[in-house]
């Protein structure tokens, strides 16, 4: 079995490599992908299937446990009683995945002392770690498969080691064949650092294991790349990398392990559970200006501040054509303490519970401004600036239209039709992904209104 492909020890490509991308060797990270060619935005540069995947407890009974779908008519599996599936068609598939080797003892395992004892991450990793595990004695030889993605699995790097990371502890569902020690070591070894969320609409659903998609794509906090992900009716979750922004040839692929929006703790977040200190321009400024100040008390002292980051994110030119790029770097040090995450939490939070409340001075203000911190953190074409650019549409349509006739200003018209112009043109990079009530069928809505209004 092939467990440890590098650049160095074979000519020929692997065919798990998409002919879009070929493997460097990278001086801190073993591997990195790179660009075989030019890449427009929105290009798709590898689309891989789940190995294995789990809802979230929060979706548990409203999707579909195979294909992830929400479905109101979900049949439960008799068995078991503890997952739903669309139909016979997504219960089979799942049964040949992995379930015919859980579903009987998969009760006994859940309510077990040891599994109850475990942390709400540690119970999603254990019955995931089932999963693969059930899904592997399903493969040709089992445990000594020669399956691709298998193969891949085992060749990923492991994660930092701590006491959380070897499995010994991690109880499992009993699986027959039962794993080698050493295999169920390996593979919990590279959750930490290698598996995905899955989200529908930036709204996480899942986790999941793309054995591709890890040891192709390192971590940037300014990533030109973005994981997708496609729910069908005709298979499990796949993942679709989507280029967010043109990618030269030569040039590293890159996605975000984590939030970009995350300024002050990722580093924290990278060392402990990815081994690594990011290098990105990114974190090197914040690393230059150190601990970020505090926020301001005073309301007034906090408005000027607001002030000028949106005219340093040069919002006022805003125009349908094109969105700024400010860039982090240049941010003048008196505007450093709104880089603080509170910040942005605080933020998002006025926005959404004055537009709830209907005070849209206080929403669209609040709204600019958090428009400017995302395009001062997130990069180029972020599905986080699309979707607020969406909020920011449907916030100034709800103050048109609540306007008195008299009062009703054409400029707020104007605004409407830019942000959602600018919503289509950042969320039509990514496309279509999850659900099928997305983003983009609010935009094609709101669009319709807006055309009957004029
Ligand atoms: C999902 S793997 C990435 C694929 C890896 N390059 C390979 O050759 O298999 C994640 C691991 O890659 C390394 N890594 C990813 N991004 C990195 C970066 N920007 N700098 C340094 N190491 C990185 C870390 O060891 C991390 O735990």
């Amino acid at each position: 079995m092939d467990h440890g492909w590098t650049m160095a020890s074979k000519q020929n490509p692997p065919r798990w490599i998409p002919n879009t991308l070929r493997l460097a060797s990278h001086e801190n990270a073993r591997d990195k992908a790179v660009a075989t060619g030019h890449l427009d935005p929105g290009s798709s540069i590898l689309k891989t299937p789940a190995f294995a995947t789990i809802l979230l407890d929060s979706e548990k009974g409203r999707r579909c446990d195979h294909c992830f779908r929400k479905n109101a008519g979900l049949k439960k599996c008799t068995g078991c009683g503890s997952y739903w599936y669309c139909d016979a068609h997504c219960q089979a598939a799942q049964w040949q995945a992995h379930h015919k080797r859980l579903c009987k003892a998969f009760n006994s395992y859940t309510s077990s002392t040891a599994f109850q004892a475990l942390q709400r991450h540690e119970k999603y990793d254990s019955i995931l770690l089932s999963h693969v595990l059930a899904h592997i004695t399903l493969l040709p030889d089992a445990y000594a498969s020669e399956d691709m993605m298998y193969s891949v699995l085992l060749s990923l790097l492991p994660g930092p080691q701590h006491p959380s990371n070897t499995a010994s502890d991690l109880p499992i569902c009993p699986i027959r064949p039962p794993p080698p020690p050493d295999i169920l070591r390996k593979i919990y070894a590279r959750f930490g650092n290698n598996n995905f969320a899955i989200h529908s609409h930036l709204t996480s659903i899942g986790h999941g294991v793309f054995p591709i998609a890890s040891r192709l794509f390192n971590h940037s906090c300014v990533p030109n790349a973005a994981a997708k992900y496609i729910l069908s009716p005709t298979g499990s979750v796949t993942m679709d990398v989507v280029a967010l922004r043109i990618i030269a040839p030569g040039e590293e692929i890159c996605l975000p392990y984590l939030d970009p929006g995350l300024l002050q703790t990722r580093e924290q977040i990278l060392e402990l559970s990815y081994g690594f200190k990011c290098d990105c321009v990114f974190c090197c400024f914040l690393r230059k200006i150190g601990p970020l100040p505090e926020i301001p008390e005073g309301e007034k002292e906090l408005s000027s501040l607001e002030e000028q980051l949106t005219s340093f994110a040069n919002i006022s030119s805003i125009s349908e054509l094109k969105l700024p790029n400010p860039s982090i770097e240049k941010t003048p040090s008196v505007l450093h303490c709104l880089l603080r995450e509170s910040y942005m939490t605080k933020l998002s939070e006025t926005f959404s519970k004055a537009s709830h409340e209907q005070k849209y001075d206080v929403a669209l203000k609040s709204g600019i401004t958090l428009l400017s911190l995302y395009l001062l953190v997130y990069p180029e074409n972020y599905p986080q600036i699309g979707m607020h650019l969406l909020e920011l549409a449907k916030t100034a349509w709800n103050a048109t239209i609540s306007a008195s006739s008299d009062r009703f200003p054409q400029e707020m018209r104007r605004r409407v039709e830019v942000f959602l112009t600018l919503a289509f043109q950042v969320l039509t990079i990514l496309g279509d992904e999850g659900d099928s009530d997305g983003p983009m069928e609010k935009i094609t809505l709101l669009g319709g209104l807006l055309a009957a209004e004029a």
